[in-house]
């Protein structure tokens, strides 16, 4: 099908897998210069566009989805898409797609190496390191093993469950918890608990949840008092999953011994935030699918997920 008079637009960099793909096949726009493509420039190709293609960067709601009269199919370079209104682009009969699974292991391996990290301090390590402190190794303490440990899983979804695999070679038990049970868990070698068991038990405590209103602010302060004194936190998900004013108690008093966040509330997280003063405490800058082979593939399959819905085929992954 000739899709040439279709208009494809996107408000920031793209990859040249994307580009490749797309730019004998639609009337690509992108805008390939450092942050975002002008507003003035940007209600323009609104306008004109019948496909978007969304780094995330951008909220799509009603407000959006005025100043783009043709458009029908927003396509997401990412799994989550919370910062779409799903319901505003159905009622507009806007199709929206994302690109789950491709990027699980990268994103498993951030998480896994941030579980680490709240057990063993590499990161603090470092910077010990770094300030002349390697005589005075011993004032770090000592760290704790992952192995014969208990890892809770907040959403055993495709990530959560490969954060378990790797947990499970380091000779992690894994219980989860979901609002339904998987029927293969058993397989997956974790056990089925309810919040307030995984918040009971778990030593190390692992979120993986889709950002969704039940998730909103779960980890909030009696969430964190319901935890083993000392457990461990890692959070790949989304920032708003947790209350930051909690977590930081939790962490100044010890009850959480240390965390590891690849994202936070607010992101971008500011250099003099009070939770970056804290020493129990490693943050990345949302970058946990950040690979280039990932990275290529998620550009690949947003990509595809535009070229298939503007041909009035099943997208590779439709969000319904
Ligand atoms: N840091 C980063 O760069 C990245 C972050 N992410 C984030 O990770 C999320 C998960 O991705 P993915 O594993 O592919 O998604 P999946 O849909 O496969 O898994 C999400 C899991 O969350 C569970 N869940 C949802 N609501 C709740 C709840 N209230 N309590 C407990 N569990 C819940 C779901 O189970 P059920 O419905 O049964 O409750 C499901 O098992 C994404 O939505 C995204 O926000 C993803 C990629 C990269
Ligand atoms: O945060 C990234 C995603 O894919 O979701």
């Amino acid at each position: 099908m000739d899709l040439k008079d279709k208009t494809v637009i996107c408000s920031g960099k793209i990859r040249p897998v994307a580009i490749a793909y797309l730019q004998d096949k639609v009337t690509l726009k992108s805008w390939q210069q450092r942050g975002r493509v002008p507003e003035e420039q940007w209600n323009a190709w609104l306008q004109e566009a019948d496909a978007l293609y969304s780094a995330g960067n951008i909220r799509i709601d009603e407000k959006l989805l005025q100043k783009a009269p043709k458009l029908r199919v927003v396509a997401q370079s990412s799994v989550g898409y919370d910062n779409i209104d799903v319901e505003a682009c159905h009622a507009r009969s806007v199709k929206i797609g994302n690109t789950p699974g491709v990027l699980v292991n990268a994103v498993a391996d951030i998480a896994y190496g941030l579980l680490i990290d709240t057990a063993r301090g590499i990161v603090r390590g470092h910077l010990h390191t770094k300030n002349g402190l390697w005589g005075e190794r011993k004032a770090m303490g000592l760290g704790v093993d992952l192995y014969n440990k208990t890892l809770g899983v907040v959403g055993f979804g495709d990530i959560g469950s490969a954060i378990a695999k790797r947990a499970q070679a380091s000779g992690m038990r894994v219980i989860y918890h979901n609002r339904s049970r998987r029927l293969n868990d058993a397989a997956l070698g974790a056990r089925y608990v309810s919040w307030e068991e995984l918040l009971k038990t778990s030593d190390f405590i692992a979120v993986a949840v889709t950002l969704n209103p039940s998730t909103k602010g779960l980890f909030n302060e009696a969430a964190f008092a319901a935890m083993k004194d000392g457990v461990r936190f890692v959070n790949i998900s989304r920032g708003k999953v947790v209350d930051t004013d909690a977590l930081y108690e939790a962490l100044k008093s010890g009850k959480v011994a240390a965390a590891g966040l690849d994202v936070t509330e607010p992101e971008p997280l500011p250099g003099d935030h009070p939770l970056l003063t804290l020493p129990n405490i490693t943050v990345t800058p949302h970058m946990a699918s950040a690979t280039e082979e990932t990275r290529d593939e998620m550009a690949l399959v947003t990509a595809q997920n535009i070229v298939a819905a503007l041909s009035g085929q099943p997208m590779l992954a439709q969000v319904k």
